[in-house]
């Protein structure tokens, strides 16, 4: 045969090229590192969208020399620059937080393994710790307790969703804990109907799932007929119930990615109703930590105004003058109160910002109660976009 379609030699070639391309990711990235040393030298702040665009500018005019496309290139570099700022964030984190203990860290999260809350924390320490001793939880209190006791460093908690909503349960945890929260983490949520034996749709009689994925998949799951739905404490306790049962006639939804870690395999992919599920997940410890100023920082404050009128909007106007911009805004009821409301607010700015110091002095004297819930870094890296006539 020609040599040159001979299928095992041209697997050869492509991966001692993928191995080149990955030994060239990770010579990128140690430069990276050297930047933010250079960059935690001079105080300058981690992104620079300036040089992003041009460096994209100049990668999609040197793509096309080669015949790839623009909007190839462009993802593909988005992505690496994104690797590059979160990596960059985490090594000056490490210098703003020396007392902080590496490389093992011990998190508590919802369920077990395979759990998105594993999956996010797996994620989030992937670029901060080597070992990382999992304590799979049943409740969300659950995991605030093995913080607060000192059984474990951090509790990973998913507070909101893009399909979904907020979790009210997880605000209300925060309502009486004394952690701070000191990270987030957006996670795709990509839920898919797993089953442990192979199967059909018209087959499956039974889905196991936790609250959250049923309510986000409900189109999909309105669509079937004659099917039993068994409420989780967990997805992870989903997975292991379908497992077990080995069972043609039982599916449970998942990801894709925790259910390998039960030897479950997709039915069904992408049954949310929303393309784009994302889960915004914060980590919380028993101690605050300090943002980096070269890094975007959000601040969490939790407060109650009583009931006069008008308040919440003074509080807000506070914020305001101090040009400060608030990101979220929640609220949840004061148990014990009735009618009487906790208000949850994010801002983008470090706690260690005049401007925010100055906010919250003002705020305090309009307020019952005002508390610091913790500030963190922003992990959230929005994409710079090149010009379409650039395209
Ligand atoms: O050149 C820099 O200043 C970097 O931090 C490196 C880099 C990159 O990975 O190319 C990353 C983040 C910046 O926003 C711009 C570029």
């Amino acid at each position: 045969m020609n040599e040159e379609l001979d299928l095992n030699k041209i697997r050869e070639k492509i991966t001692k090229l993928d191995q080149q391309l990955l030994a060239l990711f990770a010579e990128r990235r140690s430069l990276t590192l050297n930047v933010a040393k250079s960059k935690a030298h001079q105080v300058r702040p981690v992104r620079d969208q300036q040089r992003e665009q041009e460096l994209l500018i100049r990668l999609i005019k040197q793509g096309k020399e080669y015949g790839l496309d623009a909007h190839y290139v462009t993802s593909v570099f988005q992505m690496i620059i994104e690797d590059s700022v979160l990596n960059q964030q985490a090594y000056l984190q490490t210098l703003a937080n020396p007392a902080i203990e590496l490389p093992t860290v011990s998190v508590a999260f919802l369920g077990n393994k395979g759990s998105y809350s594993y999956l996010a924390s797996h994620r989030y320490f992937s670029r901060r710790a080597e070992n990382i001793i999992e304590c799979g939880c049943q409740s969300f209190a659950d995991i605030m307790q093995q913080v607060e006791s000192g059984h474990v460093d951090y509790g990973m908690l998913p507070i909101e969703n893009t399909s979904s909503g907020s979790i009210n349960e997880v605000y209300d945890v925060l309502q009486h804990t004394n952690l701070s929260i000191v990270g987030e983490i957006t996670q795709p949520i990509e839920h898919c109907l797993l089953t442990a034996v192979n199967t059909t749709l018209s087959q499956i009689k039974t889905i196991y799932a936790h609250g959250q994925p049923l309510a986000q998949c409900s189109n999909f799951l309105d669509k079937q007929q004659n099917i039993r739905i068994e409420y989780c404490e967990s997805t992870a306790e989903a997975m292991a119930q379908a497992a077990e049962l080995q069972d043609e006639t039982v599916a449970v939804i998942g990801s894709e990615e925790g259910g390998h870690l039960y030897k479950l395999a997709a039915l069904e992919k992408s049954i949310a109703n929303q393309n784009e599920n994302h889960s915004r997940f914060i980590l919380v410890a028993r101690k605050p930590i300090d943002v980096a100023e070269q890094i975007p920082a959000k601040t969490a404050l939790i407060l109650a105004t009583g009931q006069k009128p008008g308040a919440l909007v003074e509080c807000l106007l506070v914020l305001k003058n101090n040009g400060i911009n608030m990101c979220k805004l929640e609220s949840r009821p004061i148990q014990g109160r009735p009618w009487e409301e906790m208000f949850y607010i994010d801002v983008e700015a470090n706690i260690k910002n005049m401007a925010l110091q100055e906010a919250i002095n003002e705020i305090t004297k309009l307020t019952n109660f005002i508390k610091v819930l913790g500030c963190y870094p922003i992990e959230h890296i929005s994409p710079t976009n090149v010009p379409s006539d650039k395209l």
